[in-house]
């Protein structure tokens, strides 16, 4: 578990200081993801660097399961960050280190016997599925490859906090899928507490459990995954919905904007909501996803029918919330084809 209050870190003395975190208070129960998503200069990476006291924050206090780390002289201080495993993005691997010599490195420092070290880095290369990339050199893996082993040494001196910054970002995205995997994977099998920066909110929707955004060095938002999926009056919930591109709407339609506003919404809605309100409904363009068990995401529909109110009802009775584009009614538009074909017809 990870507790943060009234944490504060300043940089600098007096005109020239700068407040990045400001008395945030953040928490994460063991054994849960949370993404922190906010914008470039937001203090997420100081954030991640005062959890793992890479930074002294000015004031307030990080406490990890039950100890409050921020207090703690420095020789304890070192003991404690053990616990506490980093992985950056483009994983910072020595160049001229194999893969299983990275992965050493942390047992090196502490002076573990050469016979135990083999043994927990082949165990590790085992876990993120590399075992045959041991001898290769940062250079001979693909960033997906290079990820997995920085997340291996992170993992090196059995942590119970794993903090991933940006760890990501770049890869492609089934490399990204692949890497999101194995981080829930070890979570789940490690019981590990999850700290995940990212700006990628396709990342966001595969691993984290809650999502927090982080603005001006305060946590503005937060909540589950879910319940920010489905709750579209949030900024992050917004955020959150994968965004897609949609074919133009037919003469007859008016074009609706739809989400998924519950945890609910039958498989069959569409059918349904055709024949609720007996007029077509096509589908111009949707992005749905399954997350955590639950159907999300949202659509666009060319709907045979002006009587928004009709509308709105029978998508709500679906567990969804509509919303027309008056801009892009086709009724006014066939309308005016209507009129200058009769112009043309008159002239
Ligand atoms: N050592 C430092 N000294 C002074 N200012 C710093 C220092 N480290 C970070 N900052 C400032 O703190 C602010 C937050 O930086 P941080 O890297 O935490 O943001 P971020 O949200 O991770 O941004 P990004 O998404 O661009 O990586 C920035 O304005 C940055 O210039």
């Amino acid at each position: 578990m990870i507790s943060l209050r009234h944490l504060t870190k300043t940089y600098g003395r007096g005109d020239a200081s700068v407040t990045v975190l400001d008395r945030l208070d953040f928490e994460v129960p063991t054994g849960r993801i949370a993404a922190v998503v906010g914008p470039s200069g937001a203090g997420k990476s100081t954030l991640a660097q005062c959890i793992n006291l890479l930074e002294r924050p000015t004031s307030g206090s990080v406490v990890v399961n039950g100890e409050d780390l921020s207090g703690l002289p420095e020789k304890r201080l070192r003991d404690a960050r053990r616990r506490i495993g980093t992985v950056f993005q483009s994983s910072s691997l020595l160049s001229r280190r194999t893969a299983a010599e990275n992965i050493a490195l942390p047992l090196d420092f502490l002076g573990v016997t050469p016979q135990e070290t083999r043994s927990r880095v082949g165990e590790l290369l085992e876990r993120v599925g590399l075992t045959d990339k041991a001898g290769h050199y940062p250079f001979q893996l693909s960033g997906g490859q290079a990820q997995r082993v920085g997340i291996a040494r992170a993992l090196a001196l059995r942590p119970s906090i794993l903090l991933a910054d940006e760890a990501t970002s770049g890869l492609d995205p089934d490399t990204t899928r692949s890497v999101v995997g194995l981080v829930r994977e070890l979570r789940d099998d490690l019981d590990l507490t999850v700290v995940f920066i990212t700006h990628e909110m396709d990342t966001v929707r595969q691993v984290a459990d809650t999502v927090a955004r982080l603005d001006h060095g305060r946590i503005v938002e937060q909540g589950s995954l879910v319940d920010l999926l489905t709750s579209h009056g949030s900024r992050l919930g917004r955020s959150l919905q994968p965004r897609r591109g949609h074919a133009g709407p037919e003469a007859g339609t008016r074009t609706w904007f739809v989400t998924y506003d519950s945890t609910t919404v039958p498989g069959d809605w569409i059918q349904r909501v055709t024949a609720d309100l007996g007029a077509s409904v096509h589908l111009l363009g949707a992005s749905v996803e399954t997350v955590h068990g639950v159907n999300t995401g949202s659509a666009t529909l060319g709907i045979g029918t002006e009587d928004d109110a009709r509308v709105v009802a029978a998508l709500a009775r679906c567990g969804l919330s509509g919303t027309p584009d008056h801009s892009a009614a086709t009724f006014g538009q066939t309308d005016e084809r209507i009129l200058a074909g009769a112009l043309e017809d008159a002239a």
